[in-house]
């Protein structure tokens, strides 16, 4: 709930660092800017859903996340993350995944060591070393890895297992936990669109299980956004829309955005968070004025007598759409 993170940093400026060596550039105070990166977001995801945080880079989705997560101890955060019973999440905190953009997994090891390996250093004491191994092994089949269980993970310079099963191999890391929230920033990365789209399956399917998803996503296909239950779309840090997927289309076709051609909806929610249909719009409007300039002349309102201000004469039309524009931008 109005979840907000403002942040200090020193403004390292190169030319103002020469300034300051000589002693006519500003103070260290003058340079310390602050900046909002995240701005009142509110919303909610329930166990057997996905949420999907949709934006262009840099708009804070991976931010949300770690607030989510209770993963910064920095100060700035504002706002209370609350579980649905409405207690303070830092008590499941414990239960909760995270797989983060950067995976970091040993990259000699098999997929079943890797895992095998997490479960013993991951699992409370009481847990005897063969119960351990069956929940890597459960791990294993459920994000279907069982194909490439014995290969090892890889890296750059040793070919290993493929980039959609490295993030099946993270995203079951922390399945090792039994976590009742998973959260996931960007797993579908680097993901051609049919790997992508399995891996959403599959965290469709865990979903199904009762588990709470959330995840980031840059730029999902039509076919994986249709599976999202619920969408939070972030444009610099402010929240432009949160609901149902399904009905993201039609709220922002009721207030007097929608595309020209049937697309993606993903693509076009991206494009109004990086404000390309505002521009979109303002450039209608410079092209209607310029279609009724000439006009305006010719059938002014006071050469029109029957004119009733229903648009029967351009001054009328003009006035009706500006404040039609005008009233869908203020919305
Ligand atoms: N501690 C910080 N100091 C300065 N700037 C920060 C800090 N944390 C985040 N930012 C800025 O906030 C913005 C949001 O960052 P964030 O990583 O959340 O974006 P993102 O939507 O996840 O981007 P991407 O999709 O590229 O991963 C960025 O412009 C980033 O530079």
């Amino acid at each position: 709930m109005d979840v907000g993170y403002r942040v200090k940093f020193e403004n390292k400026n190169r030319e103002s660092n020469i300034k300051k060596i000589f002693g006519h550039g500003p103070t260290i105070s003058d340079q310390i800017q602050e900046r909002t990166v995240l701005n009142g977001i509110t919303g909610m995801a329930s166990p057997g859903e996905i949420l999907a945080i949709l934006g262009p880079s840099g708009s804070g989705k991976s931010t949300l996340l770690n607030a989510l997560a209770g993963r910064t101890l920095a100060n700035g955060f504002t706002g209370t993350v609350l579980t649905n019973n409405r207690k303070p999440a830092k008590q499941i905190m414990k239960r909760t995944g995270f797989v983060s953009q950067d995976d970091i997994l040993y990259p000699h090891l098999t997929v079943r060591e890797t895992l095998v390996f997490c479960s013993l250093l991951r699992l409370p004491k009481s847990l005897s070393k063969q119960e351990k191994t069956l929940v890597a092994e459960s791990a294993i089949s459920e994000l279907g890895l069982t194909k490439c269980e014995n290969t090892i993970i890889g890296n750059g310079f040793t070919r290993g297992i493929s980039g959609g099963e490295r993030k099946r191999v993270s995203i079951a890391h922390e399945m090792l936990i039994n976590p009742s929230l998973l959260i996931l920033d960007e797993p579908t990365s680097g993901l051609d669109a049919t790997a992508a789209y399995r891996l959403v399956l599959t965290l469709g399917s865990l979903a199904q299980k009762g588990k709470t998803i959330v995840t980031s996503m840059h730029q999902p296909s039509s076919r994986v956004y249709q599976m999202f239950d619920s969408v939070l779309v972030l444009s610099e840090g402010a929240c432009l829309y949160f609901g149902k997927g399904s009905e993201a289309m039609a709220y922002f076709e009721s207030v007097g955005y929608s595309p020209s051609f049937p697309m993606n909806p993903a693509d076009f929610l991206l494009d109004l968070a990086n404000g390309a249909y505002a521009i979109n719009l303002l450039f209608n409007l410079c092209s209607l004025i310029s279609l009724f300039s000439d006009s305006v002349e010719l059938t002014s309102h006071d050469q029109n007598p029957s004119c009733l201000g229903r648009r029967n004469c351009s001054v009328c039309a003009i006035l009706e759409t500006f404040t039609c524009v005008a009233a869908r931008a203020r919305r």
